[in-house]
Protein backbone atom coordinates (compact mmCIF):
# COMPACT_ATOMS: atom_id res chain seq x y z
CA UNK A 1 0.00 0.00 0.00
CA UNK A 2 1.63 3.57 -1.00
CA UNK A 3 0.10 6.86 0.33
CA UNK A 4 1.26 10.08 2.51
CA UNK A 5 -0.87 8.96 5.42
CA UNK A 6 1.50 10.85 7.91
CA UNK A 7 0.07 14.06 6.24
CA UNK A 8 2.91 15.32 4.42
CA UNK A 9 2.75 16.09 1.21
CA UNK A 10 2.78 13.46 -2.09
CA UNK A 11 5.72 14.16 -4.51
CA UNK A 12 4.88 14.03 -8.17
CA UNK A 13 7.34 13.91 -11.15
CA UNK A 14 5.58 14.57 -13.99
CA UNK A 15 6.79 13.55 -17.93
CA UNK A 16 5.71 15.39 -20.82
CA UNK A 17 6.40 15.52 -24.35
CA UNK A 18 4.11 18.43 -25.41
CA UNK A 19 1.67 20.74 -24.56
CA UNK A 20 1.34 19.73 -20.77
CA UNK A 21 -2.47 20.31 -20.37
CA UNK A 22 -2.70 17.63 -17.64
CA UNK A 23 0.33 18.71 -16.20
CA UNK A 24 -1.53 21.50 -15.92
CA UNK A 25 -4.43 19.90 -14.15
CA UNK A 26 -2.13 18.48 -11.77
CA UNK A 27 -0.72 21.95 -10.87
CA UNK A 28 -3.85 23.24 -10.64
CA UNK A 29 -5.30 20.12 -8.13
CA UNK A 30 -2.10 20.82 -5.66
CA UNK A 31 -3.19 24.56 -4.94
CA UNK A 32 -5.42 23.13 -2.20
CA UNK A 33 -3.40 21.91 0.25
CA UNK A 34 -6.35 19.19 0.93
CA UNK A 35 -5.68 17.52 -2.59
CA UNK A 36 -2.17 16.13 -1.15
CA UNK A 37 0.49 16.18 -3.26
CA UNK A 38 2.84 19.11 -5.13
CA UNK A 39 4.43 18.65 -8.21
CA UNK A 40 7.97 18.71 -7.20
CA UNK A 41 9.81 17.98 -10.90
CA UNK A 42 8.67 18.29 -14.65
CA UNK A 43 10.90 16.30 -16.98
CA UNK A 44 10.73 15.74 -21.02
CA UNK A 45 12.23 14.25 -23.64
CA UNK A 46 12.35 17.01 -26.11
CA UNK A 47 12.93 20.83 -25.58
CA UNK A 48 10.92 23.60 -25.78
CA UNK A 49 7.36 22.36 -25.20
CA UNK A 50 4.91 24.02 -23.55
CA UNK A 51 4.62 21.45 -20.86
CA UNK A 52 8.22 23.15 -19.69
CA UNK A 53 7.14 25.98 -20.18
CA UNK A 54 4.19 25.62 -17.81
CA UNK A 55 6.34 24.13 -15.30
CA UNK A 56 9.11 26.98 -15.67
CA UNK A 57 6.29 29.43 -14.69
CA UNK A 58 5.43 27.78 -12.21
CA UNK A 59 8.63 27.92 -10.36
CA UNK A 60 8.68 23.94 -10.73
CA UNK A 61 11.94 22.45 -11.52
CA UNK A 62 12.33 20.74 -14.67
CA UNK A 63 14.81 18.87 -16.87
CA UNK A 64 15.16 17.18 -20.43
CA UNK A 65 16.92 13.85 -21.43
CA UNK A 66 16.78 13.67 -25.26
CA UNK A 67 17.61 9.85 -26.19
CA UNK A 68 20.56 11.43 -29.74
CA UNK A 69 22.65 12.39 -26.25
CA UNK A 70 23.42 9.55 -25.62
CA UNK A 71 25.33 6.22 -26.57
CA UNK A 72 22.26 4.20 -26.56
CA UNK A 73 18.55 3.96 -24.97
CA UNK A 74 19.99 2.29 -21.92
CA UNK A 75 22.37 5.38 -20.97
CA UNK A 76 18.95 7.59 -21.67
CA UNK A 77 16.91 5.10 -19.92
CA UNK A 78 19.64 5.05 -16.98
CA UNK A 79 19.86 9.10 -17.17
CA UNK A 80 16.23 9.89 -16.86
CA UNK A 81 16.02 6.90 -13.74
CA UNK A 82 18.68 8.69 -12.10
CA UNK A 83 17.53 12.05 -12.21
CA UNK A 84 13.72 11.17 -11.64
CA UNK A 85 14.95 8.98 -8.63
CA UNK A 86 16.44 12.44 -7.62
CA UNK A 87 13.25 14.18 -7.21
CA UNK A 88 12.20 11.17 -4.45
CA UNK A 89 8.59 10.59 -5.84
CA UNK A 90 5.70 9.37 -4.37
CA UNK A 91 4.06 8.84 -8.15
CA UNK A 92 6.04 8.93 -11.34
CA UNK A 93 3.19 10.43 -13.53
CA UNK A 94 3.45 10.26 -17.68
CA UNK A 95 1.35 12.27 -19.50
CA UNK A 96 1.57 12.57 -22.80
CA UNK A 97 5.55 11.69 -22.65
CA UNK A 98 5.71 10.00 -25.87
CA UNK A 99 9.40 7.61 -24.74
CA UNK A 100 8.97 4.15 -23.45
CA UNK A 101 10.79 3.69 -20.59
CA UNK A 102 12.99 0.78 -19.88
CA UNK A 103 14.37 -1.72 -17.60
CA UNK A 104 16.37 0.47 -15.10
CA UNK A 105 13.38 2.99 -15.09
CA UNK A 106 10.83 0.40 -14.44
CA UNK A 107 13.04 -1.58 -11.74
CA UNK A 108 13.01 1.61 -9.71
CA UNK A 109 9.58 3.22 -10.16
CA UNK A 110 7.23 -0.03 -11.07
CA UNK A 111 4.12 0.00 -9.07
CA UNK A 112 4.18 3.86 -8.94
CA UNK A 113 4.70 4.87 -12.55
CA UNK A 114 1.77 5.52 -14.27
CA UNK A 115 0.03 6.72 -17.68
CA UNK A 116 -2.78 8.36 -19.16
CA UNK A 117 -3.43 7.37 -22.86
CA UNK A 118 -6.19 8.49 -25.14
CA UNK A 119 -8.24 5.91 -25.51
CA UNK A 120 -9.78 2.53 -23.58
CA UNK A 121 -7.14 0.15 -23.50
CA UNK A 122 -6.82 -2.63 -25.06
CA UNK A 123 -8.14 -0.75 -27.47
CA UNK A 124 -5.84 1.67 -29.71
CA UNK A 125 -2.54 1.51 -28.26
CA UNK A 126 0.11 3.89 -28.70
CA UNK A 127 0.84 6.87 -30.29
CA UNK A 128 -2.59 7.53 -32.47
CA UNK A 129 -5.32 6.27 -29.94
CA UNK A 130 -8.21 9.07 -31.20
CA UNK A 131 -7.10 8.58 -35.17
CA UNK A 132 -7.52 4.65 -34.74
CA UNK A 133 -10.94 4.89 -33.17
CA UNK A 134 -12.16 7.31 -35.71
CA UNK A 135 -10.79 4.93 -38.38
CA UNK A 136 -11.98 1.72 -36.70
CA UNK A 137 -15.48 3.36 -36.23
CA UNK A 138 -15.95 2.84 -32.72
CA UNK A 139 -19.08 4.44 -31.14
CA UNK A 140 -17.71 4.86 -27.80
CA UNK A 141 -13.91 5.53 -26.71
CA UNK A 142 -12.18 7.66 -23.56
CA UNK A 143 -9.29 7.79 -21.54
CA UNK A 144 -6.99 4.75 -19.36
CA UNK A 145 -5.00 5.66 -16.66
CA UNK A 146 -2.61 2.58 -15.66
CA UNK A 147 0.59 1.34 -14.19
CA UNK A 148 3.45 1.26 -16.63
CA UNK A 149 4.84 -2.69 -17.62
CA UNK A 150 7.74 -3.24 -19.89
CA UNK A 151 4.78 -3.25 -23.02
CA UNK A 152 3.23 -1.08 -24.82
CA UNK A 153 0.47 0.14 -22.89
CA UNK A 154 -0.49 -3.34 -21.28
CA UNK A 155 -0.38 -2.18 -17.69
CA UNK A 156 -2.70 -2.83 -15.34
CA UNK A 157 -5.86 -0.50 -15.62
CA UNK A 158 -6.58 2.23 -12.83
CA UNK A 159 -8.91 4.10 -13.83
CA UNK A 160 -11.16 4.47 -17.04
CA UNK A 161 -13.70 6.89 -18.51
CA UNK A 162 -15.91 6.84 -21.61
CA UNK A 163 -15.97 9.26 -24.03
CA UNK A 164 -18.69 9.34 -26.97
CA UNK A 165 -17.36 9.92 -30.66
CA UNK A 166 -19.85 11.79 -32.62
CA UNK A 167 -20.65 11.25 -36.36
CA UNK A 168 -19.27 14.49 -37.53
CA UNK A 169 -15.66 14.47 -35.11
CA UNK A 170 -12.69 14.76 -36.83
CA UNK A 171 -9.10 13.55 -34.90
CA UNK A 172 -8.59 17.03 -33.52
CA UNK A 173 -12.57 17.31 -32.04
CA UNK A 174 -12.27 13.89 -30.64
CA UNK A 175 -8.28 14.79 -29.16
CA UNK A 176 -9.76 17.64 -27.27
CA UNK A 177 -12.72 16.07 -26.07
CA UNK A 178 -11.11 13.03 -24.41
CA UNK A 179 -8.87 15.23 -22.67
CA UNK A 180 -11.25 16.72 -21.05
CA UNK A 181 -12.52 13.88 -19.59
CA UNK A 182 -9.21 12.21 -19.33
CA UNK A 183 -7.61 15.46 -17.40
CA UNK A 184 -11.01 15.24 -14.63
CA UNK A 185 -9.90 11.43 -14.68
CA UNK A 186 -6.26 12.33 -14.02
CA UNK A 187 -7.11 15.13 -11.27
CA UNK A 188 -9.12 12.51 -9.39
CA UNK A 189 -7.80 9.00 -9.53
CA UNK A 190 -4.12 10.47 -8.52
CA UNK A 191 -5.64 12.62 -5.50
CA UNK A 192 -7.55 9.44 -4.25
CA UNK A 193 -4.22 7.48 -4.96
CA UNK A 194 -2.43 9.69 -3.05
CA UNK A 195 -4.47 10.20 -0.17
CA UNK A 196 -5.70 6.98 0.27
CA UNK A 197 -3.05 4.84 -1.01
CA UNK A 198 -3.57 1.79 -3.62
CA UNK A 199 -2.92 -1.66 -4.45
CA UNK A 200 -2.43 -4.44 -6.87
CA UNK A 201 -3.99 -7.22 -7.16
CA UNK A 202 -3.17 -9.14 -10.23
CA UNK A 203 -4.36 -7.37 -13.01
CA UNK A 204 -7.06 -5.13 -10.64
CA UNK A 205 -5.49 -2.02 -9.03
CA UNK A 206 -7.34 -1.22 -6.22
CA UNK A 207 -7.92 2.26 -4.13
CA UNK A 208 -9.46 2.44 -0.90
CA UNK A 209 -12.79 4.40 -1.40
CA UNK A 210 -13.60 1.85 -4.89
CA UNK A 211 -12.49 -1.60 -2.71
CA UNK A 212 -15.49 -3.46 -3.27
CA UNK A 213 -16.60 -5.65 -0.93
N1 LIG B 1 7.53 1.16 -20.13
C1 LIG B 1 6.55 1.98 -20.56
N2 LIG B 1 6.83 3.27 -20.84
C2 LIG B 1 5.83 4.08 -21.28
C3 LIG B 1 4.53 3.59 -21.50
C4 LIG B 1 4.27 2.21 -21.20
O1 LIG B 1 3.11 1.72 -21.33
N3 LIG B 1 5.30 1.45 -20.73
N4 LIG B 1 3.54 4.41 -22.03
C5 LIG B 1 4.03 5.60 -22.72
C6 LIG B 1 2.98 6.54 -23.23
N5 LIG B 1 2.46 6.04 -24.51
C7 LIG B 1 1.10 5.86 -24.61
O2 LIG B 1 0.32 6.16 -23.68
C8 LIG B 1 3.33 5.80 -25.60
C9 LIG B 1 4.37 6.70 -25.82
C10 LIG B 1 5.27 6.47 -26.86
C11 LIG B 1 5.17 5.36 -27.68
C12 LIG B 1 6.22 5.13 -28.74
O3 LIG B 1 6.05 4.33 -29.63
N6 LIG B 1 7.36 5.85 -28.60
C13 LIG B 1 8.56 5.68 -29.47
C14 LIG B 1 9.12 7.00 -29.97
C15 LIG B 1 8.06 7.93 -30.49
C16 LIG B 1 8.65 9.36 -30.73
O4 LIG B 1 9.71 9.68 -30.14
O5 LIG B 1 8.01 10.13 -31.47
C17 LIG B 1 9.68 5.09 -28.61
O6 LIG B 1 9.61 5.14 -27.36
O7 LIG B 1 10.67 4.64 -29.25
C18 LIG B 1 4.12 4.48 -27.48
C19 LIG B 1 3.19 4.70 -26.43
C20 LIG B 1 5.03 6.32 -21.84
N7 LIG B 1 6.11 5.39 -21.51
N1 LIG C 1 0.03 7.37 -25.78
C1 LIG C 1 0.68 8.61 -25.72
C2 LIG C 1 -0.34 9.69 -25.94
O1 LIG C 1 -0.79 9.90 -27.04
N2 LIG C 1 -0.69 10.40 -24.86
C3 LIG C 1 -1.68 11.46 -24.94
O2 LIG C 1 -1.02 12.71 -25.13
C4 LIG C 1 -1.90 13.73 -24.64
C5 LIG C 1 -1.05 14.74 -23.92
O3 LIG C 1 -1.80 15.91 -23.73
P1 LIG C 1 -1.19 17.11 -22.86
O4 LIG C 1 0.25 17.28 -23.30
O5 LIG C 1 -2.06 18.29 -23.20
O6 LIG C 1 -1.28 16.71 -21.42
C6 LIG C 1 -2.92 13.05 -23.72
O7 LIG C 1 -4.23 13.13 -24.26
C7 LIG C 1 -2.44 11.63 -23.64
O8 LIG C 1 -3.49 10.67 -23.57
Amino acid sequence: MNSQRDGSKARLVVLVSGSGSNLQALMDACADDAYGARVVAVGADRDGTVGLERAAKAGIPTFVHKVVDYPDRQGWDAAMTETVAAHEPTLVVSAGFLKILGDSFLAKFAGRFINTHNSLLPSFPGMRGPAAALEYGVRITGATLFLCDPGVDTGQIIAQVAVPVADDDTVDTLTERIKVAEREQLVDTVGRMVREGWRVEGRRVLIPLSFRP
